[in-house]
């Protein structure tokens, strides 16, 4: 089990309406991850990375059934050997389009897929997309993990459910806009505090319409402090982590073991 994790958040800008074009800059910007000196153990990239936000073209340009994501991504990890949180991207399925990661391990396997489960109506997100059903739970380098989707993170219930489950660290694909700066920083801090867990959080960066996304991408130890965080420009945010602090924090201040879940209402 490797404790000691080498992470490398791809903070990009991504052109909403294109997939071919913002395949080709992902692409570059792997290549340039995995070519540095220390190769990351894990990489992680943005929220619907292939599409953007283009909903109202999201069902012809998603890509079905995640085949050419799945390929594309697989084959990286294996030739590289490094863990992917595949970001997300629209997922075309029988029943509609989801909002999808998919991890792979350093052999090219898939070790987990998740769907955003919250949709964000401020973006009618439920207009056009599938809500996913269960947490996205896996298990990476040998240690239980989670993922979670941008407005995912103002949802506490699914975070605790996650740790519960023994998840460690949690990985946060997002395209989470101006002007809410304060929030995402808020929230990714608490749930890294309440939940004694990592919290690895990669947002876009850019302009999109009338939208832009301030970057700020994160990595948050378990006692609540940054170790990592991107400013507002395009870059390859890395950062070490030790998820050994994880059972010291879980020891020094045993949340876990004081929590009284029969005086709590979560239905
Ligand atoms: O919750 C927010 O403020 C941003 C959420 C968001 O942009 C998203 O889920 O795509």
């Amino acid at each position: 089990m490797k404790k000691k994790l080498r992470l490398a958040l791809l903070q990009m800008p991504i052109d909403a309406g294109h997939p071919a074009h913002n395949k080709a800059k992902l692409e570059a910007m792997l290549q340039e991850a995995v070519g540095g000196g220390q190769k990351p153990d894990v990489i992680l990239f943005p929220e619907l990375w292939n599409t953007g936000y283009a909903l109202d073209e999201i069902d012809k340009l998603a890509d079905r059934n995640g085949e050419e994501t799945i390929a594309f991504l697989s084959a990286f990890s294996r030739k590289h050997g490094v863990n992917v949180i595949g970001g997300s991207i629209a997922e075309r399925k029988e029943d509609g389009v989801y909002n999808t990661i998919y991890a792979f391990d350093r052999e090219g396997n898939r070790i987990g897929d998740y769907s955003k489960i919250h949709l964000f109506r401020l973006m009618d997100e439920e207009k056009y997309l599938k809500a996913g059903r269960e947490p996205g739970r896996l298990l990476i380098e040998g240690e239980q993990a989670g993922m979670m989707i941008c407005y995912d993170i103002r949802f506490p219930e699914l975070t605790r459910t996650l740790a519960l489950d023994g998840a460690k660290l949690l990985f946060v694909p997002a395209e989470w806009p101006n002007p809410r700066l304060h929030h995402w920083r808020t929230l990714l801090t608490a749930r890294a505090i309440e939940n004694q867990m990592y919290v690895v959080a990669c947002n876009r960066m850019g302009v999109s319409g009338e939208t832009s996304f301030f970057g700020h991408s994160l990595v948050i130890d378990p006692w609540g402090e940054i170790v990592a965080e991107a400013g507002e420009e395009e870059t390859i945010l890395t950062a070490e982590i030790d998820l050994a602090l994880v059972d010291e924090v879980r020891s020094r201040i045993p949340v876990f073991e004081d929590r009284r879940p029969n005086l709590y209402k979560l239905n």
